[in-house]
């Protein structure tokens, strides 16, 4: 079954056809990887899927559902997460405050229990904590825990923000370019994270990364868009010796 599927969808941004006509499946349990040259429309799927942008045209279905007219915050909430290209984290908090703000819209407090409450509160936050430090156990950040994000090594703040995107308890995880910047041990550590976060929490992963070896040591199912189409898809085999995606690469057929 497939948790997530793209049909159709197409961007303009002015005079720029940014995506066109694009559509892509991610069963159940999947990694599934887009690759493309640089301004191939990428980070831009990912945008009309998490909802940063509204579609032209098209659907975006999450478990067969349409949420293409969901505000962004409630397709969070339906199961879908992402990372971004640059790093947002807040470096004024440490790093298990950074991952409990990312749970903060499944609060289960409001103001008024805010007010009258303080038990109640109190409560909530002790939850948060705990569940927030098996999000950080699980990326191997427990330790850190009381750190400044800003401390943090490169690559050990790409893993904090993929415990951040599991505070929101997804069902599907939106990796974009999570190895930009990481040392090769950096990026084999991060390919033995993506697959943790995948069989052990059944995650759906649909990830975009320039970094070839990680694509094709991840994906079952790869698609590659140039210019806002797509123009293969295949396993990981078949991407790597498909004379159009050479050329949209290298810019020749040979
Ligand atoms: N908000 C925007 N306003 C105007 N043009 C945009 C906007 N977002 C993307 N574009 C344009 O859409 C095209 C696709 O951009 P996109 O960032 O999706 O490509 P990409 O494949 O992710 O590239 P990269 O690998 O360099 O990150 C580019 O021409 C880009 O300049």
């Amino acid at each position: 079954m497939n948790v997530l599927e793209v049909n159709n969808i197409s961007k303009r941004f002015g005079g720029v056809q940014a995506v066109k006509d694009v559509s892509l499946e991610l069963e159940k349990g999947n990694i599934v990887s887009i690759i493309g040259p640089n301004g191939a429309g990428k980070t831009t799927v990912f945008n009309l899927i998490s909802g940063i942008y509204w579609i032209d045209s098209g659907d975006v279905l999450l478990n067969g559902e349409s949420i293409k007219t969901k505000e962004q915050h409630e397709r969070t909430s339906a199961g879908i997460a992402r990372t971004f290209q640059n790093i947002r984290l807040f470096k004024g908090l440490t790093v298990l405050e950074n991952v409990m703000t990312a749970q903060d819209p499944f609060a289960k407090y409001n103001l008024v229990d805010t007010l009258f409450s303080l038990k109640k509160k109190k409560a909530e936050e002790k939850r948060s904590r705990q569940e927030s430090l098996v999000h950080l156990e699980m990326v191997g950040l427990a330790k850190y825990k009381d750190e400044r994000p800003e401390n943090l090594s490169y690559g050990l703040q790409r893993k904090l923000e993929i415990a951040r995107a599991l505070a929101t308890n997804p069902q599907v995880i939106l990796l974009d370019e999570p190895a930009a910047g990481l040392n090769s041990g950096e990026v084999i550590d991060f390919i033995d994270l993506v697959h943790k976060i995948n069989e052990e929490l059944g995650l759906s992963v649909l990830l975009i990364d320039h970094r070839m070896p990680l694509v094709m040591e991840l994906s079952k199912w790869i698609y590659v868009l140039n210019f806002g189409q797509l123009i293969a898809d295949g396993t990981p085999a078949d991407i790597q010796c498909n004379p159009e995606v050479m050329k949209a690469y290298i810019g020749e057929e040979d």
